[in-house]
């Protein structure tokens, strides 16, 4: 018995999947935030550096085989569909083969863990706006909740904190910083996050405080941002991680783990922004350097979107959350995550 939902459709960002593919996929991702020409022609040289291919939709791919293979093994027989913000499969195609394929209602897991307009409530347009696009019969699509605190999400963490300690010298370790990262959004949408404003923010904490208390209780640890993006006049959350390892092997720091919290998967942000920009701020510091791992495939986190899915078919009430006292909701509240203004991109850039 698999209640009321007849599919399960994994919604993400999606990224290129050759050179040609990078300039209308990065021009699909900024299309009205005023994104100077300047940061995308960066961006786009990222990109080109793999050969035009974002790591993302491979990781998606495997993603899918191993919720598959999950599915099968704890009898639920309900298809699996993958559809993208920005590059094949768009959401929209997937709302049509599904549609085609007689499905009515379908739930879905989309891979970011926070509250915030770009990491929730834009996956829910998204959702509408790709159902207009298909009509009124397109199926209903119903987003999981928030994930940010389930162990299978912080578990993961937490062990690859502990491996990426374990790379670096012992002997250093009283000088070692745990440094928490994630996607640095406008201020004003970390403040507009939530009921009450400040959610996105604030849920980072907790999960760099349950991380590090279970990996390495004896570390001070930070939460910084990466990979800004936006025009240069618009405050994003600061400090970036490069200039917070400046700061820090300024303190005394001799080694750092940066772990990225806020991202479910190894994409692009993470390989170029961190394995070699941050990689490169620390070896000029002279600072030891370890990344820590994502979940990716982890098998408790494969087993976390099964127990999303499994929650919501039987309407359980007994929700694995390490964090009881946040409000996260099935998906994004009322009111909460407002789009940011739209806004054409700066002249003469
Ligand atoms: C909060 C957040 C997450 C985490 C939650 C989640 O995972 O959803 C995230 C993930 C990602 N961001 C990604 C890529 C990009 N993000 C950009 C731009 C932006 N990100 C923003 C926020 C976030 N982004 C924002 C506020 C912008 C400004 C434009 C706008 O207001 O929308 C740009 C434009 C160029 C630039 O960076 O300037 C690119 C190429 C990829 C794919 C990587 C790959 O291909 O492997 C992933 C997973
Ligand atoms: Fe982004």
């Amino acid at each position: 018995m698999t209640g009321s939902y007849d599919a399960v459709l994994l919604l993400s960002f999606g990224g290129p999947e050759g050179p040609d593919d990078v300039m209308p996929f990065l021009e699909n991702v900024v299309r009205g935030r005023g994104v100077p020409a300047a940061r995308l022609a960066e961006v786009a040289e990222h990109y080109q550096h793999f050969g035009g291919v974002s790591p993302i939709n491979e990781q998606n791919r495997e993603l899918l085989a191993a919720l598959g293979k999950e599915f099968a093994a704890h009898g639920i027989d309900l298809p699996l569909y993958w559809g993208n913000r920005n590059w094949h499969p768009l959401l929209a195609d997937t709302l049509r083969q599904m549609r085609a394929d007689g499905v009515r209602r379908a739930l879905a897991f989309a891979t970011s863990a926070y509250s915030s307009y770009s990491s929730c409530r834009q996956y829910r347009d998204d959702i509408a706006t790709a159902q207009r696009e298909v009509g009124p019969d397109a199926p209903e699509v119903e987003k999981l909740r928030h994930f940010y605190d389930h162990p299978g999400f912080v578990g993961p963490h937490v062990d690859a904190v502990k491996a990426a300690l374990g790379s670096l010298d012992p002997a250093r370790r009283g000088t070692t910083r745990i440094v928490f990262t994630a996607h640095s959004v406008p201020m004003s949408m970390d403040a507009s996050s939530g009921p009450d404003g400040g959610l996105y923010s604030a849920q980072l904490t907790t999960v760099a405080g349950l991380v590090s208390a279970a990996a390495a209780p004896d570390l001070a640890w930070d939460l910084v941002w990466q990979s800004r993006s936006g025009p240069p006049q618009v405050p994003w959350l600061e400090p970036d991680v490069n200039d917070h390892l400046r700061a820090i092997a300024g303190e005394g720091v001799t080694d750092a783990v940066v772990s990225p919290i806020g991202f479910v998967s190894d994409h692009l942000e993470v390989i170029w922004d961190l394995d070699n920009e941050a990689k490169q701020t620390a070896g000029e510091l002279g600072l030891g350097f370890a990344r820590a791992a994502t979940p990716g495939t982890d098998p408790r986190f494969v087993g976390m979107v099964r127990e999303l899915v499994t929650e919501r078919l039987y309407a359980s009430s007994s929700q694995r959350r390490l964090a009881p006292w946040e409000a996260s909701g099935p998906s994004c509240l009322p009111g909460c995550c407002p789009a940011p203004a739209r806004r054409p991109a700066p002249a003469g850039h």
